[in-house]
């Protein structure tokens, strides 16, 4: 790396150039003001970073003392140690939320909420464009349909599944938007006369919506439409007309497609789905935030008739029933989540030659770069409110979230923002957060735009924490521990107390295998029964499937009912998930534990390490695909160094099967262009750093797996660029 000095920091070249050159202009913020204002931060808020971080380590080690000598203690004794040591404090009095200019897509529209890995154009652009999506193509290209109408070598067509479909879309019309009479499946054509929706059945018969005011607009003519809009749960339906189209042709009212508003909020991800390990990696994030803020994002993708460029949806045109111009967002609402406090990075150096906390540099450049939307000098808007939305990941306790506060306020005055222009997206997934939510939330109370549960990194963070009281349960048997069901009550009851409904979302965690999409319309209702507002899911497909549990589901309802729940005591919380009778488990049994958690290892690591790819979808040892990122390699990582600790496995049962389990990652991989296969190269980095996450994973901090996987990458990365050099020097 080329560092120019400025002040006191020490700038990678490549940084300051493209700020000064890409991302600063127009700002009003000039590169001189920009890093002397991060210099600023970087003195004031580096040595609190540090002495935070210091605590964690602290507290880790008294709790460690505690569990390894009171491991069967009650949860009150439990409770009584952590107050003890600081870990666990007192709860504010009641009090509400004040966070102000919130766009209504987190305030008055429960939707799902999309993630896509920051650095991959491509998908980046699917996500934000996934506002709106094809309920047709959802239901007709996933496993929702059943497989015996599936397509046929050859066909591009299969009209009995697509049958299937349209009756399944007319049952779900039915359901959201009854006619007063007959179904959505019986109407011949829709039009509109004096404002109103009507249908006109097969029978001869017309009727109209039995709640007119769902009717909310339409586009083409009164009597030949184009589109149809509709709306419930705060969420819009539009209804597509062409009796020219292959669907809409064979169909009686001649709707070719039903297109739902989808993922209502996306998260562009700059944490834990990608692998940005230096300078030049973060250039690559910042840049596509910035190109988002500016709308002119684009990707070249192969597609069935060439090669054609992908760009962020325009909005979508409508009347309103009366006549008036209606417009609403073709894109989904960006949130940007960036690093937690543990990470630092020598993309800046401060004055004494150490990396500097990379959360400071991703909400300053974040931030800065969001000037582009505040001041509407891009292609679009992305806040209506002129606010910038930043999720702050692994922060442990009010403390952190304290410092996160201060941080944003630094980063309003450095670029002349108003205050509370930055808003703080709580993620519930630490435990130290978990325990003291109701403080975390007063802590960001005039910032908070979400809190949310059903994280994976807060089951790693529970193994890493009881590390000494014993062994942990089996990593499918953590979805039962008791620990788990207050967390998520938890979480619901403490976030309405704080006034969060209908303020900010209460949001739930992310669908983990995304080609399971019958699975998941099964199971992924039940997080909104429990109160969630938002969930996450890994596409866009999933997120017009999760849609429809928004229309069936009127969230703002539910959650007044739970808000006269009052949360479970946090004793509930402090149920350690420690297997009590270890010999239950058979030979067969933890060995299968084992294989699933170091398959799930190597088939992540390997492509992160090798080709940083930061979030894969990785076949399990079943060929399910799982979605797989750093906080599932967490858990994974934990939960071995756990039982290698209390010697449910030993270190050559560990090795042995680390050996095999890298033989079927190999074959699982083995067409996929540029894969160095692992047993090829034992002595690479992407090996090496598997066994060091395998064996080193429990001494971690908190368990985090980003210091092994960069310095791996890191190794990797050179070692690619000295081979390429090789290859241009003969
Ligand atoms: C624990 C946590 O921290 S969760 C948060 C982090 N996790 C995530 O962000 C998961 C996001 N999801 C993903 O990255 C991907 O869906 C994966 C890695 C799980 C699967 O990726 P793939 O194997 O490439 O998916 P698959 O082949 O089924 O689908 C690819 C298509 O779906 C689209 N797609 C898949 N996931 C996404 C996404 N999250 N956003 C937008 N588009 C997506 C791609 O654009 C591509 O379509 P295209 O060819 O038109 O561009
Ligand atoms: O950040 C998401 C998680 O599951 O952890
Ligand atoms: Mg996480």
């Amino acid at each position: 790396m080329t560092y120019i000095t400025i002040g006191t920091l020490r700038v990678d070249r490549g940084l300051y150039d493209f700020l000064a050159d890409e991302a600063l202009p127009h700002t009003g913020v000039t590169p001189d003001a920009f890093w002397a204002g991060v210099g600023r931060i970087v003195n004031a808020i580096g040595p609190h970073v540090r002495e935070k971080l210091a605590r964690r380590a602290q507290l880790q080690s008294q709790i460690d003392v505690f569990m390894a000598r009171e491991h069967e203690c009650t949860p009150a004794r439990h409770e009584e140690f952590l107050r003890e040591i600081g870990y666990l404090v007192d709860e504010p009095r009641p009090f509400a939320i004040a966070t102000d200019n919130v766009d209504t897509e987190l305030t008055q529209q429960p939707g799902p909420q999309l993630v896509v890995p920051i650095t991959n154009a491509r998908y980046v652009l699917n996500a934000v464009n996934a506002r709106w999506g094809s309920v047709y193509d959802a239901l007709y290209g996933t496993d929702a349909i059943a497989r015996e109408c599936a397509l046929q070598p050859g066909q591009t067509y299969n009209a009995v599944r697509g049958q299937v479909v349209i009756r399944r879309v007319r049952a779900f019309l039915d359901e959201i938007a009854p006619l007063m009479t007959g179904s959505h499946a019986d109407v011949v054509s829709y039009y509109i006369q004096h404002g109103e929706l009507h249908a006109k059945l097969e029978c001869g018969r017309t009727t109209g919506l039995c709640q007119p005011g769902q009717f909310v607009g339409f586009s083409g003519e009164v009597n030949a439409l184009k589109t149809l809009l509709l709306r419930n749960h705060h969420l819009h339906v539009e209804i597509r007309f062409d009796r020219h189209s292959l669907i809409g042709e064979q169909d009686k009212a001649g709707i070719a497609d039903v297109v739902l508003e989808s993922a209502v909020s996306t998260i562009i991800d700059a944490e834990d789905s990608v692998a940005a390990v230096d300078a030049q990696d973060k250039v690559q994030v910042y840049r596509n935030w910035l190109h988002l803020m500016q709308g002119t994002l684009t990707a070249n993708v192969p597609g069935a008739e060439g090669v054609y460029t992908r760009r962020l949806a325009q909005d979508r045109h409508y009347c309103t029933p009366d006549g008036a111009p209606l417009v609403l967002s073709g894109r989904s609402l960006m949130l940007f989540r960036s690093v937690g406090w543990h990470m630092s990075t020598d993309a800046v150096l401060d004055d004494e030659g150490r990396a500097v906390a990379e959360s400071i540099l991703d909400v300053a450049v974040a931030a800065a770069i969001a000037i582009h939307d505040i001041k509407g000098l891009g292609c679009f808007r992305n806040s209506m409110k002129g606010s910038v939305y930043i999720v702050r990941p692994k922060m442990h306790g009010p403390e952190e979230a304290a410092l996160s506060v201060d941080l944003f306020s630094a980063v309003e005055e450095i670029l002349g923002l108003a205050a509370g222009t930055l808003k703080i997206g709580l993620m519930d997934e630490e435990r130290r957060t978990s325990v003291n939510l109701a403080a975390c939330l007063y802590a960001a109370r005039d910032r908070v735009f979400f809190i949310n549960t059903g994280f994976l990194d807060r089951t790693g963070d529970e193994i890493h924490t009881a590390m000494q009281a014993g062994a942990v349960v089996r990593k499918g048997d953590m979805k039962q521990a008791c620990w788990m069901a207050a967390y998520e009550q938890r979480n619901v009851a403490i976030g309405l107390a704080c006034g969060l409904r209908g303020h900010a979302q209460i949001g739930k965690g992310m669908w983990a295998m995304p080609d399971r999409m019958a699975d998941m319309l099964a199971s992924k209702g039940a997080q909104l029964e429990a109160g969630a507002s938002t969930a996450w899911v890994p596409s866009p497909t999933a997120a017009t499937l999760h849609a429809l549990h928004y229309h069936m589901n009127d969230v703002r309802h539910t959650q007044l009912l739970l808000s006269r729940v009052a949360p479970q005591p946090v004793t509930e919380l402090l149920v350690l998930p420690v297997e009590k009778d270890i010999t239950r488990w058979s030979e067969a049994e933890i060995a299968a534990e084992l294989d699933t958690n170091l398959q799930g290892i190597l088939g992540y690591v390997v492509r992160w390490v090798d080709m940083g790819i930061g979030c894969s979808k990785v076949p399990d040892l079943n060929g399910v695909g799982l979605m797989e990122d750093r906080a599932t390699l967490r858990i994974s990582s934990q939960h071995i160094g756990n039982w290698l600790a209390h010697g449910i496995v030993t270190s050559r049962q560990v090795e042995k099967a680390l050996h095999r389990m890298a033989a079927i990652v190999d074959a699982q991989n083995a067409d996929a262009p540029d894969y160095r296969p692992l047993l090829g190269d034992m002595e690479g980095p992407a090996y090496r750093a598997a066994q060091e996450l395998v064996f080193e994973g429990a001494s971690q901090p908190c368990g985090y797996t980003e210091e092994i996987l960069h310095r791996y990458r890191r190794i990797a990365k050179e070692r690619d660029c000295g081979s390429r050099a090789g290859v241009l020097a003969a």
